[in-house]
């Protein structure tokens, strides 16, 4: 469990991270997102004790993660896949890390199989491509088989079998119960992966709430789009309720804010056959940029009880 209460980060004039309060729970893939410079690396480099706050805490398993005994055993990160040592190969880079750490050195050869790094691993890292250090990064994390693990941007530079072995890896670390926050710019990644998610824009907390709540819950735009060979009748139908509808070049009809149970049980009513019915909903991404645009009004929530809402 990460813990984050009134986290602010000052940097000169710019506050990179202002008054943050949400949780990251065990056994689920939280999402974290927001635009560029929206204070996202900052938050994580707090949370694990490499930026001190300027006000507010992070608790990782309920202590601050610098005063952890053991540090690796209980949260594993990957920030900047571009930090390790370019003259050493992969293995060596961990062998280094596990001797340090206490870990046993067996523990090695066991992360290098599960990232699939294989032989590759023996090679120098200076070497290797921005997805085979992904791949290194997320095994040193792994390292001390830690409950917590926070991944910045770990799609970057992955292949497609790279992303979607990242999509399965996050969700069999959430699986086994453990705490995984996640950012990515890739919405379509997140919205298949992420259980939950914090979004922050300008260093404030715009959203704390699931998946579904964020695409699916109140405020979410939502349509029906409808197939029916008497679609001015059904059309007719609809507006005389209110509803707004759209006919659409392909010859279906779009109802705006209906559910297909209003829109089936109208045409039922007006004795109209339907053809297809279909519920739709908008993408992470089209929730995403109306919550971070420029236009939406920042409103900042950092009770916990406000967690679990989204602020449109
Ligand atoms: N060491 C620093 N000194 C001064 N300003 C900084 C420092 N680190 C970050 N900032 C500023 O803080 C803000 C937040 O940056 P941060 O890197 O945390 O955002 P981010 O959400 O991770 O962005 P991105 O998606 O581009 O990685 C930005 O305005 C950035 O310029």
């Amino acid at each position: 469990m990460i813990e984050v209460r009134g986290l602010t980060k000052q940097y000169g004039a710019v506050r990179a991270v202002d008054d943050l309060t949400f949780d990251v729970e065990p056994g689920k893939v939280t999402g974290f997102l927001g635009p560029n410079g929206a204070g996202k690396s900052t938050t994580m480099r707090m949370i694990l004790g490499l930026d001190r706050p300027t006000a507010g805490r992070a608790l990782v398993g309920g202590r601050p993660f610098a005063r952890l005994a053991e540090p690796l055993h209980v949260a594993g990160a990957l920030l900047d896949a571009q930090t390790v040592h370019p003259g050493r190969s992969g293995r060596d880079h961990l062998r280094v890390a596990a001797r340090t750490h206490g870990i046993p050195v067996r523990r090695v050869d066991e992360v290098i199989d599960s990232v699939g790094l294989g032989p590759a691993a023996r090679r120098r890292v200076r070497g290797y491509s921005l997805g085979m250090k992904q791949r290194l990064g997320i095994a040193t994390a792994l390292l001390g088989d830690p409950a917590v693990l926070l991944f910045d941007e770990p799609m970057n530079g992955l292949d497609l079998d790279g992303v979607r072995w990242i999509r399965r890896l996050v969700r069999d670390l959430a699986d086994e119960g453990r705490t995984v926050l996640l950012s990515s710019h890739l919405m379509s990644e997140m919205e298949q992966t992420a259980d939950h998610l914090v979004i922050i824009g300008a260093g404030r907390l715009i959203a704390d709430a699931s998946m579904q709540e964020v695409v699916r819950g109140e405020g979410a735009r939502r349509q029906v789009r409808v197939r029916t060979p008497s679609l001015d009748q059904l059309a007719g139908a609809l507006l005389r309720l209110g509803l707004r509808v759209h006919p659409t070049d392909d010859g279906d009809l779009l109802v705006e804010g209906a559910t297909a149970e209003t829109v089936g049980d109208v045409a039922l009513e007006a004795g109209v056959a339907v053809h297809r019915l279909t519920e739709e909903h908008d993408s992470l991404e089209q929730v995403y940029l109306d919550l971070t645009g420029d236009s939406v009004q920042y409103r900042v929530s950092s009770a916990p009880a406000l967690a679990g809402q989204v602020r449109r």
